[in-house]
Order: structure tokens, then sequence, then C-alpha cells
């Protein structure tokens, strides 16, 4: 399918809202493209070239708390934190009487969220219990995928064909290949891809941080399609700043590509006005929510790149956003749950929820 096929599935507004950086790029950008404010593109090229490298390298230690906090002022942070975030498990009435006569649609980050975080990018895996979980969620609800990976290596994870995946922060999004009730498109699944003509640009400088990143390591590149990351997890703290001069030695040669922080990982992406925000919403208006007040999204996720997806939830008034962290964190989610066990439980609580308001409604029927 063609991406000018793709987006003419959607309605009206999210391909206005896609933005290019900088300069035209050498094809002619696709019907709807905006280009992002100077300013912006400014601020991009500040970091990719200014004298920020002990900034990088605060931020990535920032990423990484080492607490050197007493357990008493910690426990204080944590239980006013959780006063304004309180665990989405024990809100769970509160949550369902919230979502009562609208459409609950599911949004799920995958690492962190739905497979615990480990060493090796590679061996994310998803507990058997987890899948057969988000298999009867979505047998539920109408549910996706969001995350910075790859579209296809999270499938490779996930392995149900019902889901939606949004891969690459949203930018490489696919409805479900196997028929699904909640599918609207019952030929061809959903394809959106906005910065497809990033592809090229993406390769070259992961192949150049392949080569860069040979000196440090413990380093690790993965190419994420439409994005790519550095990953430092398993780089001494020593070699951070060499790390961060590398990639900004890559970076500054592409002004129309800019850095993202997560979780022990330097994410480089496109500079487009494009984010999980804008994939939850493009999501939406797939399954027929576009503009609608009886829609009620739940987006968990753990990352700083999730943020975009809880604030937008912030900003239409709608739905619920529920951070997975232990520690308190700046978050626009209302919820929390600790991690992806909490997730599990909360899931197949909502699972158990739906069947009982089944029953209910077949037994007033009857
Ligand atoms: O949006 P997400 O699904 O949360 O993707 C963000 C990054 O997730 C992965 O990295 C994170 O998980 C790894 C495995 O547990 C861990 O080793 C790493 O430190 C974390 O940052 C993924 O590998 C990245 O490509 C994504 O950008």
């Amino acid at each position: 399918m063609t991406q000018n096929a793709i987006v003419s599935k959607t309605k009206s507004g999210i391909k206005g809202d896609i933005a290019v950086a900088q300069k035209p790029l050498a094809a002619p950008p696709p019907p709807g493209y905006i280009p992002i404010p100077r300013r912006r593109v400014l601020k991009n090229l500040e970091i990719n070239g200014g004298q920020r490298i002990n900034a990088w390298v605060d931020s990535m230690r920032a990423s990484s708390p080492t607490n050197s906090k007493s357990t008493s002022s910690l426990a204080e942070e944590h239980s006013s934190w959780i006063l304004r975030h309180p665990s989405a498990l024990d809100m769970f009435e509160q949550i369902m009487d919230a979502s009562r006569g609208k459409q609950i649609v599911m949004f799920l980050d995958y690492d962190g969220t739905l497979s615990p975080i480990v060493d090796d990018p590679d061996h994310a895996f998803m507990s058997d219990s987890m899948r057969r979980t988000v298999r009867k969620l979505a047998r539920c609800f109408p549910t996706a995928i969001v995350t910075g990976r790859c579209k296809d290596k999270v499938y490779s994870f996930v392995r149900l064909a019902e889901l939606y995946y949004a891969g690459s922060h949203g930018m490489d999004i696919q409805g479900p290949t196997r028929d699904c009730k909640y599918s609207k498109d019952k030929g061809e699944p959903v394809l959106f891809q906005p910065a497809s003509e990033f592809l090229p640009m993406i390769d070259e400088v992961h192949h150049q941080l392949v080569e860069k990143m040979k000196s440090i390591p413990g380093a690790k590149v993965e190419n994420n399609k439409f994005c790519c990351s550095v990953h430092f997890r398993c780089v001494d703290e020593k070699k951070w700043s060499e790390l961060a001069q590398e990639v900004r030695s890559v970076l500054k040669e592409y002004p129309k590509l800019r850095l993202n922080q997560g979780r022990k990982v330097l994410e480089i992406r496109p500079s487009i006005k494009w984010d999980k925000g804008k994939a939850l919403e493009f999501l939406l208006e797939s399954l027929g929510f576009a503009n609608c007040n009886d829609v009620f999204p739940v987006y968990i996720g753990d990352d700083k790149t999730d943020e975009d997806a809880f604030k937008k939830l912030r900003d239409r008034g709608q739905g619920s956003g529920i951070l997975v962290s232990k520690f308190p964190k700046d978050t626009s989610a209302s919820y929390s749950l600790q991690e992806p066990n909490e997730v599990m439980d909360f899931l197949q609580r909502l699972v158990e929820w739906k069947q009982v308001s089944l029953r209910l409604r077949t037994r007033s029927r009857v």
C-alpha cells in the first residue's frame, strides 16, 4: 500500500500536524508536511553543536539516578508523590466509574511496561502470562502497542496479530493483521509512516554510530527503523562523556534529526512533529473516535516519550494516563503502577470487569 493510500484512510486533521525540520528535504515532502519553526531547529543545532557535552552527561545521569537521599526523605517524597499519582490498582473502581458508558481503548508501551527492563535489549522478552493477558484484553477492548522499538521487532516479542502496533515512537503504525472485531479496515490494515523519507538517513546514521561505538565497551546501537537507539546501560559511567561526544559528532552532520533520552538510552529520531501522543490521536481517529466524547483511552507507559501521550490525554480531558515507576517522577500521568507485574494485574482486572459487565448486561436483557 502506498503512503498516499494510507493517508487517505484517515479523516481530517492528523496529516496537517506532521512537520519536517529546517529546509525542504531533497525529495519533495508528501502533502500536508509543514516546516518546523526556526526557533525549534536552532535549539536542535545547539544541542548538536554547542558546548553541551556536560549537560548531556548530567542528563544521562539524571535518567539513571543513584540516590544520595536518606531513607526517610525518600519515603516522604514517595508518599507525597503517590498521593498525587495513586496506584491504578487502588483506584480501579474510580477509573472504571469514569469510563462508564464510554468505549475503553488500551494503549500499552512495551519496554518497562509489558516486559521488565533487562541489560540486553534483544532479550527483553514478555512473559507468557503477560501475553495471555494482553490477548484476553484485546478481545475486550481495542488495544495498541506504542513503542520506541522497530514495529517488526516488537511484534516478534508480542506475537499477537489482533493488536494495533505503533513502532518507532509512533512513526510506523499498523492495524491488526488478523480479523479483529474492533478493526475498521476489514480489507487492508491501517498503515501510516509519517517519516518514511528519513529511512535512508537513519540507516546512514545507524552505520556511523555502530562504527563509533566500537571503541566504547558495552555500548549498543539499535536500528529502530525510523529512529535509532544508543544504549549505555552496560557502559562504564567514566565512558559516558566519550559516548556522548561520539554521538554528537555524528548528529552534528544531521540537523534534521534530534535527540531524546530514555532509560539509559539516547534516541535519535527525525525532527518531525510526531510522537506517541500524535500516534494515540491517529489511532483513535482510525478507530472512529475522532472528536468523540464517548471514548476512554487508557495509556500505560514508563518512559519520558510516554509523557507526550499522557499530555495528550490531559489536553483532551479524556481517559487515564498510568505511569509505570517505582520512584517519584515528574509526569502528566494521573495514576501509577510499580512494575510490569502490576501492569498485568491491572489488565487482568480490566478483563474481569468487562466480563462481569457483559454478563450483567445479558442478564438484564433476559
Ligand atoms: O517506548 P519503549 O517501548 O519503552 O522503547 C524505549 C526503548 O526501549 C528499549 O530500551 C529499554 O529497554 C531495554 C530492554 O529492557 C533496556 O536494555 C534499555 O536500557 C531501555 O532503554 C529499546 O531497546 C530501545 O530501542 C527503545 O528506544
